[in-house]
């Protein structure tokens, strides 16, 4: 126990977000002098910035909402693959992964790798590759890039496709450093009522 690793982006005011979305800010809006007693922040953020999961209301209207998701499914074992600096992610790039029991996949990339800067362009899931995933038992899916679906994509394939089958998304972890294997993961989204995502700590442990 204690061996926990962090694999979330650190929120500050200049981590990038999705062109065109809200910048993360915090700052103190209460502080010492005027309470008297305590320093008091105030975040104002995209609720797609850094690690964090997709609600399905994300993408559709009648779509769940974070609250009403099952946190159990952020908690528990998880694989971690390596599919290196793929073009796209299907079928073939998850030859000879044997996926039994894996309810949750997380795939690195390394395809984002300089974290101070929004990618140009990222290797998407093809929206086959969801139902493979589902008939293997995963349903969650994360991924060390900000989208499952192309950055310019509107009809957001993976997304549906993906929910359709059942799986959940977790977006913008840090994998650079993690070996492939099995672990333990935690990443609990926030209990927004109204969400569409959350921002999440995730952190994963080595399985013994
Ligand atoms: N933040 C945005 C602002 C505008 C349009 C899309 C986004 C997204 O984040 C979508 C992305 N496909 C996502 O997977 O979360
Ligand atoms: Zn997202
Ligand atoms: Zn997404």
């Amino acid at each position: 126990m204690g061996n926990w690793i962090d694999i979330s982006q650190v929120l500050h005011d200049k981590i990038p977000v999705w062109p065109g979305d809200t910048p993360f800010h915090y700052e103190v809006s209460w502080g010492m002098e005027e309470s008297g007693s305590v320093n008091v922040g105030q975040v104002t953020m995209s609720t797609h910035t850094g690690t964090h999961i997709d609600a399905p209301f994300h993408f559709e209207n009648d779509g769940k909402k974070v609250i009403e998701l099952d946190f159990n499914l952020y908690i528990g074992p998880a694989l971690v693959i390596y599919v290196e600096k793929p073009e796209s992610i299907g079928l073939k790039e998850l030859q000879g992964v044997d996926l039994k029991g894996v309810k949750r996949l997380l795939i690195r990339t390394d395809a984002w790798q300089d974290k101070t800067v929004f990618p140009e362009s990222i290797p998407h899931i093809e929206p086959e590759l969801a139902a493979y995933l589902a008939e293997h038992g995963v349903q969650l899916l994360g991924l060390d890039l900000p989208s499952v679906d192309p950055l310019d994509s509107k009809e957001l394939s993976a997304h549906h496709e993906l929910n359709d089958q059942g799986i959940h998304i977790l977006e913008g972890l840090v994998l650079d450093k993690i070996e492939p294997g099995e672990y333990e993961l935690a990443a609990l989204p926030l209990p927004l009522e109204q969400a569409d995502g959350s921002p999440v700590r995730a952190v994963i442990q080595k399985k013994e």
